[in-house]
C-alpha cells in the first residue's frame, strides 16, 4: 500500500477527537446529555412499548442498545414512526429554497455507490439549522465512529487484506476531494442559501456524516412512483437505529400503510418472545466482515457470511496447481474448449469479472470451481456432455471424474496456501499481540485479520476432508 493512502487516512482522524480506547467507556454523544429519545418519539405521535428502555450494553463495545424490561410476546410492536420522523434525503414538498438546492447540487457529485455519503449531507444540514425538528434525535448521535477511515494509518494496515485496504483508501480519497468540491461550490454563497447555515465543512464533518449513516440507515420503501411502486430508499429511523445487530434477531421492521391515508408507518415488531433484560436486535443484513468494519466499524466472529477475495490469475493457479503436485497445469495456455467454458463462467473476454470469492456461504465461488474442473481435465467430450450448472455445482460429486475432482481441491488447498502467505503475520503473533494493551482500532483490525484468516484455514479444512474422502473412495472402487 502506498504512504499517499497513510497521509490520508490518518488525516482524517488527526481531524477529529481521538476514538474512546475502551469498550467499558461510556459511548460520548454529540451533547453532554441529549434529549430523551424515547420521550421525544411519543410526543411525536409514535409509539414506543412500555417495556422498551435505552441502555448502555457493556458487552464487546456494543455501545447503546435498546432492552426489554419485561417480557414481551411474540408479535408485539415495539416502536411505531409515523411518516415524518424518519430522515431522507428528499426535499420536503414544497421546498424550493436555495439551501436545499445548493445540497442537492452537491449530492450530484457523490457516486452511488457512497449513497450513505448522499443523505450524510441532508443529516449534516440538519446538524447544522438552529431549532431542526431532528435536533433531539441528532444530539443523541454517537460522537465518533470505529470505522477504518479514521483508524490512524498504521491500523489501516494492520488489517492486512488489499481488497478492504481498497476500499477504505476509495473512501479517504472521496472524502479529501468532496471536502474541496464542498468548500469551492460555498466559495461565495450567501448565508441564507448556504447549506449548512454558514458553518464550516470538511473531511472530517463528511466523514462523520457518511458513518453516521452507514451504521445506521435502512433501506426501505420510500416515496411513490406514478405507477403506485415505491422507490427503495435509505433512511435514518430514530430509536429504531439503536437495536444492535443479530444474524438471530428477535425483531423486525415492517412498514405498514396508515389506517385513513397513505402514509407509511415504519415498526419493529417482536418476531420471537422476548425475555426481560435481552436486548432488541434486528438483522442488518448477511454481510462479510468487510462490510461489517467499513460501514459499522464492527467485526463479527465466526461470521458465516465472512469470505475472501482472489483475483482469478492464470499464473497463479499454475503456481498452485504445481504446488500440489499437478504435472504441466495448463491455466496460462487453455484449449479452445476450455477458454469456451471461461468465458460461460465470465472469466474470459472484454467484460470478464475476475474477482472470486473463498468461504462464504459457499465454500468456493461456483465459477472458480467450474473453472478448474475443466481446466484440469484433458477430456474434452466428458466437459461437453456436462451442463454448467453441474460443473460449477460442489454437490455435484466428481462431475469428471474423482481423480481430477482431487486434482481441483489440491489446486484449491495451495491457493488457500498461497492466499494465507499474502498476509504478514500469523494468527497466533495475531492472538499474541491482542494479550498486550492495544488501542480500539488496533484491536478491531487485529481481529478483522484473524478473521479472515480463519475463513482460509476452514476452506482449507473442508477441502482437505473432501480430498480424504476422494482418496478412501477410490481405495474402496480399487479393491
Ligand atoms: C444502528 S447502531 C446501534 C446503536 C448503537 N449501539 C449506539 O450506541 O448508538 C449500529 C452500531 O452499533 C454497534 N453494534 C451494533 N451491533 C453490534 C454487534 N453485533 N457487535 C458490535 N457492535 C455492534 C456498532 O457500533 C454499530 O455501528
Amino acid at each position: 500500500m502506498s504512504c499517499k493512502m497513510m497521509v490520508m487516512a490518518s488525516s482524517l482522524t488527526h481531524a477529529r477527537r481521538p476514538l474512546t480506547t475502551s469498550a467499558c467507556v461510556y459511548p460520548s454523544r454529540l451533547v453532554a446529555q441529549p434529549p430523551d429519545l424515547i420521550k421525544w418519539v411519543r410526543r411525536e405521535g409514535g409509539f414506543v412499548h412500555n417495556s422498551v428502555k435505552i441502555a448502555f450494553l457493556e458487552a464487546n463495545g456494543l455501545g447503546l442498545g435498546l432492552v426489554a424490561s419485561e417480557d414481551i410476546p411474540k408479535g408485539s410492536e415495539l416502536i411505531t414512526l409515523p411518516q415524518h420522523i424518519p430522515l431522507r434525503f428528499e426535499a420536503k414538498d414544497g421546498d424550493d429554497s436555495s439551501s436545499s438546492n445548493n445540497l442537492i447540487h452537491l449530492a450530484r457529485h457523490i457516486p452511488e455507490e457512497l449513497w450513505s455519503m448522499k443523505l450524510g449531507l441532508k443529516l449534516l444540514q440538519e446538524r447544522a439549522r438552529k431549532g431542526s425538528f431532528w435536533w433531539p434525535y441528532i444530539s443523541n448521535l454517537p460522537e465518533t465512529f470505529n470505522v477504518p477511515i479514521f483508524f490512524p494509518g498504521e491500523d489501516i494496515m494492520n488489517l492486512q487484506y488489499a481488497p478492504l485496504l481498497h476500499q477504505v483508501n476509495k473512501r479517504c480519497r472521496f472524502l479529501l476531494e468532496f471536502d474541496k468540491l464542498v468548500k469551492n461550490e460555498l466559495e461565495n454563497v450567501k448565508l441564507d442559501d448556504h447549506p449548512f447555515g454558514g458553518q464550516h465543512v470538511d473531511a472530517s464533518s463528511l466523514g462523520w456524516a457518511m458513518s453516521s449513516v452507514s451504521s445506521r440507515a435502512f433501506r426501505l420503501y420510500g416515496t411513490k412512483r406514478p405507477d403506485g411502486t415505491h422507490v427503495d430508499a435509505p433512511m435514518l429511523l430514530p430509536l429504531i437505529d439503536m437495536c444492535n445487530h443479530s444474524f438471530v434477531p428477535n425483531a423486525e421492521i415492517v412498514q405498514e400503510k396508515e389506517a385513513n391515508n397513505e402514509n407509511m408507518l415504519v415498526k419493529v415488531v417482536a418476531g420471537t418472545q422476548i425475555k426481560q433484560d435481552d436486548p432488541l436486535e434486528l438483522n442488518y443484513g448477511c454481510l462479510n466482515n468487510d462490510l461489517f468494519l467499513l460501514d459499522y466499524g464492527f467485526v463479527i466472529p465466526s461470521n458465516p457470511y465472512d469470505c475472501i477475495e482472489l483475483k482469478y490469475d492464470s499464473a497463479l493457479l499454475d503456481a498452485a496447481s504445481m504446488a500440489a503436485g499437478i504435472s504441466s497445469p495448463n491455466f496460462s495456455s487453455p484449449l479452445p474448449w476450455q477458454q469456451r467454458v471461461l468465458s460461460l463462467l465470465n472469466l474470459d473476454g472484454p467484460n470478464a469479472d475476475l474477482k472470486v470469492r473463498i468461504g462464504g456461504s459457499e465454500l468456493v465461488e461456483d465459477r472458480l470451481l467450474g473453472a478448474l474442473r475443466v481446466l484440469l481435465s484433458n477430456d474434452k467430450d466428458a466437459v461437453e456432455n456436462q451442463d454448467l450448472n453441474t460443473l460449477k455445482s460442489i454437490s455435484s460429486e466428481a462431475p469428471l471424474g474423482p481423480s481430477n475432482e482431487a486434482a481441483v481441491f489440491r489446486t484449491m488447498i495451495a491457493l488457500c496456501v498461497i492466499a494465507l502467505q499474502h498476509f504478514p503475520t500469523k494468527i497466533m503473533e495475531d492472538e499474541s499481540l491482542l494479550k498486550q494493551e492495544v488501542s480500539m482500532t488496533t484491536e478491531l483490525a487485529i481481529r478483522y485479520r484473524i478473521q479472515k484468516k480463519s475463513v482460509v484455514i476452514d476452506a482449507m479444512r473442508d477441502l482437505t476432508k473432501r480430498v480424504k474422502l476422494l482418496s478412501s473412495d477410490e481405495s474402496i472402487t480399487a479393491q
